[in-house]
């Protein structure tokens, strides 16, 4: 595998979050954060508000100059106009006239015009003479010296008034040039003759029309409202105007700006001012015609010049608008965009920051590979992991190394990710050990995920986890799953395993496999009077015997309680089996020394042959339990082979159990009492209640054999509470009825001791009823006595606080261990029948009746004797002082109303026997 140098940096992708980490991610997330985009400040968000100042400004810039220029060429062009107007006025019109009158005047012959000498002929045809000289020259008119027409040349006569003439004469100048409008719209000239003492002898006139310059002013085009004047200086007056004013005056007018400016001897100029004939706003250029008393006055409408500075100026506008406004989305466009980028960055740096805290945090170690095997990344529990420094680089270090098998051989396993991962497929693997720096040794789960980046397969992302822990308790797990923690011998489970083996192998040979389902005889009562502890070292002590028989056996099992299984394969003979069987007993049987003492077990075992009595295990187990009940039955302490009658007494068993849940509900179950007598009286002083099932098919079934039943399915609470309820309510119903009081005896099971809520139970029934608790009396085992010793001692203190009595059923036949008679504070011992009935014929017997009446008393407590049959046992008991008896000999177990008779008869003939003993007394 390559070792590359370490990189500087990788990038990793999970969960589709791509980052670059190294060993230590700090300072590649924080370059991370660098390269992220800029977090401007604030003032970018105001560039385009800068930018449409700074549009707005060039606009208003552009404007102004715009602004100027257009008035520029206003004036430019006002005053170009002006220019040419001048010149064609000037040069073009009045020069001309000027200078053909002033020939006119100096050809003409002054001495004609003497007054003393005038000579009219022949001034007119000198003037004739001299007209046809200036063709151009419009008719020309002789005036006098002081103004009167004298002749024209002009057909007829034609008269022209100067109105200046006088003024001109009255001055010592010589006069010049004169200028007339006249009424019918004619400009007339006048220029002086002058004789040859410098006199003034006339005037030589003509006249042109003002049309042709208002024809002229016609083809200046001047925009809507442009105005274009031909004024007189003196007097101010207007001479032609194009537009025309309505009428056809000229008229006069007070000096304005430009003849101010004119006054001022400016000769031409612009300026801004306000019509005063039609008050529209104008740009003026004024130029004087040429040395004549006209000025050119040229007017541009500020509207008209400025109609497409306006336009420009709005449209510019409009569009620095639209670029404002344009900016200003572009603007906030871009703002959000921003945004949107700082927040993504933020957020990036936030879930980068958020995946490196996860991986930091994350308790199992996680690395990076990439095809190469190189280590991209790692956390801190990886390092910790590997057993190096915090700061160490996984990414030059050969990873393989620290993988071996069980066998503790290194393996290609980095390869076999990589090539996995490579396909796209997950990797996981379990059976490994690694082995960190220092050499230790664990065992670790490995998983790898293909890292995807931009849709590409750049690596594996690898996590470990320690799982020596975990192996070493699913050993446990599954030692215990298949072995018994008191005895660790195999158990159930093991031995079916073992067993299905066994049986493949026997099939083949043809051979048979017993199963021996062994239990021990009484084992409860150890457990009860000698306690768990003992208990345990019996079922220890019991396992190691049978694991002495391993040659002969192949498995011991231990089933539960005090039950075992042993395979035994059969090569051999059925006597070798039965020789076994017999040897397991002998074996067991040998007394066990529990520290001071001895004890002895003995067993009982049912034995069922593959494949004779069941071709599986669950029905081989079955049919060595049959057998194992049927040791049991015969006397304990033996073998049993299967047998196939034996299936039916079990199935019998199963059936009662099931019905046995019916038979309550269904009022099936019925109590019976039988009488308990004073032994020295013969009074009955109680009676125990004993229950009966009556079958519907099967009539009545011994409580012998449904108890254990009941017991054994759980059915025995339910019907002891229903009992002790019905005991209760009877026994009041009897005294009701006229019965003497008497004590009513109930049989306890040891389930209610055990599971059941007794001390309530008696409670209820007691308050339900109304009987008072010294004439209840619960039947006790010396068994219940012996079991859990604290918890019995709660219940026996609370059954006794309540009144109620209690006595020991069947005394003798336990342990008869007498710590408890003192403990427990029973009232009544009551001894088995066993040894009652013996006690005529058997000197053992009559001595353990003997010694439980003196035992009995010695503690203050009554004797009573069960199973008295006749009197001849009834006397014997007398004489060894017993207090009470119960049985057949007196009366078998009554239904109530028998009962109540028997009673009541009993209470009269003890009453008579007592009266009549008194009396022989
Ligand atoms: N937990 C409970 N156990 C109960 C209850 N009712 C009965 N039992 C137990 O069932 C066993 C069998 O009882 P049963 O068949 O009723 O036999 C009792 C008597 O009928 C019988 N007895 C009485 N006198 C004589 C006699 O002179 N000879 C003779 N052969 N038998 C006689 O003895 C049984 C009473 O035994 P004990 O209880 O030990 O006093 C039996 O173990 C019952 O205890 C129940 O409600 N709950």
């Amino acid at each position: 595998m390559q070792q590359a140098s370490a990189p500087a940096q990788q990038d990793i992708a999970m969960n589709s979050i791509h980052f670059p980490v190294t060993l230590d991610a700090g300072p590649q997330l924080r370059q991370l954060a660098d390269q992220q985009p800029d977090i401007r400040p604030p003032s970018k968000a105001v560039l385009w508000p800068v930018l449409c100042l700074s549009i707005a400004v060039l606009l208003a810039g552009f404007l102004l100059i715009s602004y100027m220029q257009t008035e520029r060429q206003a004036k430019t062009d006002l005053h170009n106009l002006n220019l040419t107007l001048e010149s064609r006025l000037n040069a073009g019109l009045l020069q001309p006239l000027q200078m053909q009158l002033n020939s006119v005047a100096q050809m003409l012959d002054p001495a004609l015009l003497d007054k003393s000498q005038l000579q009219q002929e022949q001034l007119r045809q000198q003037l004739q003479n001299l007209a046809s000289r200036f063709p151009e020259l419009p008719p020309l008119i002789l005036l006098s010296k002081y103004g009167s027409a004298l002749f024209s040349t002009a057909a007829g006569n034609q008269a022209l008034y100067f109105s200046q003439i006088p003024l001109q004469i009255q001055q010592h100048n010589l006069p010049g040039l004169l200028f007339e409008q006249t009424a019918d719209n004619q400009l007339a000239l006048a220029v002086p003759v002058i004789n040859h003492q410098r006199e003034l002898t006339g005037w030589i006139a003509t006249s042109v029309p003002l049309d042709t310059v208002q024809q002229l002013f016609a083809q200046v085009e001047l925009g809507k409202a442009g105005v274009l004047t031909l004024r007189r200086i003196d007097p101010p007056t207007t001479v032609v105007r194009q537009p025309q004013l309505p009428g056809t005056q000229t008229p006069s007018y007070a000096a304005d700006l430009i003849d101010q400016q004119l006054a001022q001897g400016h000769n031409e100029g612009a300026l801004f001012m306000q019509s005063r004939v039609d008050a529209v706003k104008r740009l003026y250029s004024y130029k004087r015609v040429g040395a004549y008393p006209f000025i050119l006055v040229t007017g541009y409408a500020t509207a008209d010049y400025l109609a497409e500075w306006y336009l420009s100026s709005a449209l510019a506008v409009i569009l620095s608008l639209l670029i404002c406004a344009l900016s200003a989305i572009f603007s906030r466009r871009l703002q959000k965009t921003r945004h949107k980028e700082q927040r993504s960055a933020r957020e990036l740096k936030a879930k980068e920051e958020y995946i490196r805290l996860l991986l930091h945090s994350v308790g199992h170690p996680i690395f990076g590979l990439n095809f190469q095997g190189v280590c991209t990344f790692s956390n801190q529990s990886c390092v910790r992991l590997f057993g190096y420094t915090a700061d160490t680089d996984l990414s030059s270090t050969a990873l393989d190394k620290h993988f071996v098998d069980p066998q503790g051989k290194h393996t290609d396993l980095i390869t076999r990710l990589l090539n996995q991962v490579h396909q796209g497929e997950e990797f996981y693997c379990d059976d490994h050990r690694f082995i960190d720096a220092r050499q230790q040794q664990i065992q670790i789960e490995i998983r790898a995920y293909p890292n995807v980046k931009n849709q590409q397969l750049i690596g594996a992302v690898v996590t470990l986890q320690d799982i020596s822990e975990r192996k070493d308790q699913e050993q446990r797990i599954s030692y215990m799953a298949y072995h018994d923690a008191l005895t660790g011998l195999p158990n159930r489970w093991f031995l079916k395993d073992r067993f299905e083996q066994l049986m493949a192998d026997t099939e083949r040979k043809n051979g048979h496999i017993a199963l021996l389902y062994l239990d021990l005889d009484n084992f409860k009562n150890i457990n009860d009077s000698l306690g768990h502890y003992a208990g345990d070292a019996v079922l220890h002590a019991v396992a190691k015997r049978l694991l002495s028989f391993k040659k002969r056996i192949d498995t011991v099992a231990r089933l539960g309680g005090d039950e075992y299984l042993l395979l035994v394969p059969m090569a051999q003979q059925h006597e070798q089996l039965t020789q076994l069987l017999q040897d397991i007993i002998t074996e067991i049987q040998q007394p066990l020394q529990l520290e001071a003492q001895q004890v002895a077990v003995t067993p009982s075992i049912g034995v069922a042959v593959h494949v004779l009595h069941g071709t599986d295990f669950e029905s081989l187990l079955k049919a060595a339990d049959m057998a194992l009940y049927k040791a049991k039955e015969d006397g304990r302490n033996t073998y049993r082979f299967y047998h196939n009658t034996m299936g039916e007494q079990g199935l019998r068993r199963l059936t009662l159990q099931t019905e046995l849940r019916q038979a309550l509900v269904k009022q099936q179950l019925f109590i019976q009492y039988q009488p308990q007598l004073d032994l020295r009286t013969g009074r009955v002083v109680g009676a125990e209640a004993l229950l009966r099932w009556r079958h519907p098919t099967e009539g009545l079934i011994s409580p012998a054999e449904f108890i254990p039943a009941a017991e054994a399915n759980g059915m025995i609470i339910p019907i002891s509470n229903w009992l002790l309820r019905t005991v209760c309510q009877q026994a009041m119903a009897w005294r009701k009825q006229g019965m003497a009081p008497l004590v009513v005896a109930v049989n306890c099971s040891a389930l209610q001791f055990r599971q059941g809520d007794l001390v309530a139970e008696v409670t209820q029934a007691l308050a339900d009823s109304g009987l008072p608790a010294h004439l209840l009396e619960l039947e006790l085992t010396e068994s219940m006595l012996l079991q859990d010793s604290e918890r019995v001692m709660q219940i026996i203190s609370r059954l006794k606080a309540l009144g109620v009595k209690l006595s020991i059923d069947d005394f003798g036949t336990g342990y008869s261990n007498m710590a408890y008679l003192k403990r427990f504070a029973v009232d009544k011992l009551k001894i088995d029948q066993s040894f009652v009935k013996g006690i005529a014929r058997n000197a053992d017997d009559e001595a353990i009746v003997q010694s439980i009446i003196t035992l009995a008393h010695s503690f203050n407590l009554k004797a009573i004797a069960e199973g008295v049959e006749d009197y001849a046992t009834a006397d014997i008991l007398l004489a060894r002082s017993c207090d009470e008896v119960q049985g057949y000999c007196y009366a078998k177990a009554l239904d109530p109303d028998a009962f109540l008779d028997f009673s009541l008869s009993n209470q009269k003939t003890t009453s008579q026997v007592v009266q009549l003993k008194s009396g022989q007394s």
